[in-house]
Parts: structure tokens; C-alpha cells; sequence
């Protein structure tokens, strides 16, 4: 019973979370794996840091290089984040022949291809379950799960902080800046809280799981990102009032080989199942030709959950040890990539207008959206406090994008539009 030798990356939120399973879970991780799993190594910034757990001193150090270049180790985790120099101690563990589990979404949205084709040159299993919905299997769902099927929708609520801020918007009628700064004090958004709420996290999440559902070289270049810092309370109250929840959505379509990859505030009907999902949450919708619509639901991210996906992995690595398997996963891209142009992309759209309040008005806004071809579902005109002004809240039918970028020109130079104050995509 040789134990497999982990070599451990950070021991911060996620490290803590592998060290408390890997040690609690011993005697069920034995009987599926065979042998023992043992952390032997793990590096660390700081040596004299307090830990959250026991760890011999001998075992420390602050050069990860000496774990991944430990001759005793079998398998490298990555949890201590960050592209660079990241991403060089996992392509020398792979060239040493050891197989990597990782947690990093941004060196996997940004670098995974290179990474993968490392492992594949080396005969190294890489995986990376933790690093898109913390908590929940979803890779391994797309990969192992729907290897029949071919999927055409992923749907995916990615980034806890900004689903708690948007939740807490709607439940309490917050303003953005105060539920922001109660998730800094939560710990839930991090300190520079830019790439959660700007869409990034999720648009680099959007990425990995475009690139397996669709067996395709998604890059982060092709997700279109729009983050939640400009929605506000109006916004809101808006789409409660119209039966919708407002949501940050990472939403990749396929329709025959041609796919588009988004990040947007994104109204959601609310009998749609990602509507209720609320706080932290994530929760994945996955629909596919055959199997139909599909829902994944858990936590996206803390010590527990995450290590749980990462513990997961760490044994689906020590079962291909075992069997004499590693490296031999075929290749989950082999398609050619397409990417739809912007008339090939049609949604919905919600639009709030603060227009002139006078005769007229209503029919040079329709001109505008006649001439461009978009067609409308609804149209509400709301008071504003000023007898001048008034408020039209507009659903579209399926408009492409492109369309709705020339009617929001058009819009700029119409002098009875005062505001375009939001505009999003509607699903459901
Ligand atoms: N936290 C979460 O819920 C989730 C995190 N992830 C991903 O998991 C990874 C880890 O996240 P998390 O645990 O939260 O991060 P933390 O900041 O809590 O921990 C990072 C760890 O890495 C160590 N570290 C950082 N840089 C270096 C370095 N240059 N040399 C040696 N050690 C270093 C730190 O050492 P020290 O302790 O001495 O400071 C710390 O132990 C990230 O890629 C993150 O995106 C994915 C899903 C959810
Ligand atoms: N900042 C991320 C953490 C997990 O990836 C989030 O808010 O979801
Ligand atoms: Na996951």
C-alpha cells in the first residue's frame, strides 16, 4: 500500500480545506483509492503564519519549486492562485512527470490549452474541478456525464459575490454600494473586488466550461463581459415589477457548429430555475439535444466545497495511477471553433428610457426600432417626479445584437430621448 505523495500549493482557504479532508476523510479515501493519500510537502508565502490546521514544520517551505521538483512526489496540487509564476511550477511538475489538480480558474481560462498539451506530451492527468463552481461537478458532468449528448446551452450563475450583491439588491431594496461593501466585510468579494463584479471571474469561468461542453478552444477573448457595477435599485424594482430577477449569467449557445459566449446583467423570468437561485450560490443550466434541460446546484466557493472538488480530483488521479492510466484522457477539444457574428446573436432585450413627455414621443421611439428591423413584446410608460419627463420600459422580441447596437445609436442622436438608463438581456 504505497501512499500517493501529494505535494501541496498554498495551504490558504482551499489548501486548509484539502488538509481537513484528505486527513478526516482517511479511511474512505483508502478504500476507493487503495493506498493512503499523504500531503508530504506544501509550500506556503509566509512559514510563521498561524495555521488553521497541524502541519509539521519539516514539511513547510516557502520555495515552492523544492515541491514540485520533490523526486518523492506523485501528484502536485495548485491551490495558491495567481497566472504567474503559477503557471511555470505547473509546467515543470508536468515535465517531471507529476500530474497536477488545480483550483485556478485564471490560469486555466487563460493558459489551459497549453497546459493540457503539456500534460498530454508528458502522460500527466491535469484536473481542474474546483476551479468553476467551486463545490459543484460540473466538469466532470460535462465531460464524463454528457459525453453522449451534444450540448447547446450552458447557462451559468459562476460568481457567488455578485449573485449575494444582486440578491440583496432585490430582497432588501439596497442601493449596489452598500451590499457591496457588506460583501468585502463578509469575505465573500475580494478586497479589490474588480474582476467579480465586472463580469471577468465569471467571464474566465464561462470559458472553461464553453471550452469542454462545446469540445471547443473557447478563449476569454471571445466571451462579450459586462459586469453589475452600474446596475441599480431602479433596475431592480423594474424587473420585480415585470416578473424577472436580475442576474449576472455567463450564457454559451451553440446552434449547429457556430457559438457566442456572454457574461451579462441578465433579467431572468422568474419561473426559469436559475431565477431563485440566491446569495452565494451557483447553479449551472445545461441543456443538451438529447438529454434536455439539466440543473446543477450547490456552493461555488469556501474551504469545504471547493476542497471537496479538489480531494475529488486528487482520487480520480490516484484511481489512474492505480490502473496504470494516466494521461491517456482523450483529448475533450477537437472541434473547430466558430464564433457567431453579432447578427447572429439574438436575445431579448429589456430597455429603460427616460424620454420627453409629450405628443409624438412614442412614435419617433417605434420609428427608430421599425428601421432596424427589432420588433417589440411590451412597451410601459411610468411617471417620473418631473411632469416633463417620463419613464418607457420596452421588452424586445429577439433582436441580434447587432440591431440593437444601431437602435441604441440611433437613440444617442434623438433628441427626445433624455437617458438611456439600462439596458440588458432577457431570458425566458
Ligand atoms: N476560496 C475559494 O472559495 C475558492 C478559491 N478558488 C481558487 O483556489 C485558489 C486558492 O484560493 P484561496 O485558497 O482562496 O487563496 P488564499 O489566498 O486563501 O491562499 C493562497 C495560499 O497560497 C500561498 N501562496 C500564495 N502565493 C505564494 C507564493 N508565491 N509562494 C508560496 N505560497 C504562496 C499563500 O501562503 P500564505 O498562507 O503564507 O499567505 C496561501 O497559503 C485560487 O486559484 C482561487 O481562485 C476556486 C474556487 C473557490
Ligand atoms: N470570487 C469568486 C470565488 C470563487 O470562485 C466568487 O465570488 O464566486
Ligand atoms: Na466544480
Amino acid at each position: 500500500m504505497k501512499p500517493v505523495k501529494v505535494g501541496l500549493l498554498g495551504l490558504g482557504t482551499v489548501g486548509t480545506g484539502v488538509v481537513r479532508i484528505v486527513e478526516g476523510h482517511r479511511e474512505d479515501l483508502i478504500g476507493q483509492v487503495g493506498s493512503p493519500i499523504e500531503i508530504a510537502r506544501i509550500a506556503v508565502r509566509q512559514l510563521d503564519k498561524p495555521r488553521a490546521v497541524a502541519i509539521e514544520s519539516a514539511k513547510l517551505t516557502d520555495d515552492p519549486w523544492e515541491v514540485v521538483r520533490d523526486p518523492e512526489i506523485d501528484v502536485v496540487v495548485e491551490v495558491m492562485g495567481g497566472v504567474e509564476p503559477t503557471k511555470a511550477y505547473i509546467l515543470e511538475a508536468l515535465k517531471l512527470g507529476k500530474h497536477v489538480v488545480t483550483a485556478n480558474k485564471d490560469l486555466m481560462a487563460l493558459c489551459g490549452s497549453e497546459i493540457l498539451s503539456t500534460a498530454r506530451e508528458h502522460g500527466c492527468d491535469v484536473m481542474y474541478e474546483a476551479s468553476v463552481a467551486g463545490g459543484i461537478p460540473i466538469i466532470r458532468t460535462l465531460i464524463e456525464g454528457f459525453s453522449s449528448d451534444r450540448i447547446d446551452r450552458i447557462m451559468g450563475i459562476v460568481n457567488g459575490t455578485t449573485n449575494y450583491i444582486l440578491t440583496k439588491m432585490s430582497q432588501e431594496g439596497a442601493s449596489y454600494e452598500e451590499v457591496l461593501k457588506e460583501a468585502q466585510q463578509l469575505g465573500y468579494a475580494e478586497a479589490d473586488p474588480t474582476s467579480d463584479v465586472e463580469g471577468l471571474d465569471a467571464a474566465r469561468k464561462m470559458t472553461i466550461l464553453a471550452t469542454i461542453g462545446f469540445r471547443m478552444n473557447v478563449e476569454l477573448s471571445d466571451v462579450e463581459v459586462q459586469g453589475i457595477s452600474k446596475v441599480t435599485k431602479e433596475d431592480i424594482a423594474c424587473a420585480k415589477k415585470l416578473g424577472y430577477e436580475l442576474k449576472l449569467v455567463g450564457i454559451a449557445d451553440r446552434q449547429d457548429d457556430r457559438i457566442s459566449v456572454s457574461v451579462q446583467p441578465t433579467m431572468v423570468k422568474r419561473d426559469h430555475p436559475l431565477a431563485s437561485v440566491s446569495g452565494v450560490f451557483n447553479a449551472v443550466f445545461v441543456r443538451g439535444e438529447a438529454v434536455g434541460e439539466t440543473m446543477f446546484y450547490g456552493a461555488g466557493a469556501g474551504e469545504l466545497p471547493t476542497a471537496t472538488s479538489v480531494v475529488a480530483d486528487l482520487v480520480a488521479v490516484a484511481k489512474n495511477l492505480k490502473l496504470g492510466v494516466n494521461g491517456k484522457q482523450s483529448a475533450a477539444v477537437f472541434k473547430e471553433k466558430i464564433l457567431k457574428s453579432e447578427a447572429e446573436v439574438a436575445y431579448k432585450n429589456f430597455l429603460l428610457l427616460r424620454v420627453q413627455d409629450r405628443a409624438g414621443v412614442l412614435a419617433q421611439i417605434t420609428q427608430v426600432f421599425a428601421e432596424h428591423e427589432v420588433s417589440l413584446e411590451s412597451l410601459l410608460q411610468q411617471p417620473t417626479a418631473s411632469d416633463q419627463t417620463a419613464d418607457l420600459v420596452i421588452i424586445t422580441h429577439d433582436a441580434s445584437r447587432a440591431a440593437m447596437r444601431r437602435v441604441l445609436q440611433a437613440f444617442e442622436s434623438l433628441d427626445v430621448i433624455k437617458q438611456i438608463k439600462s439596458v440588458y438581456r432577457v431570458e425566458g
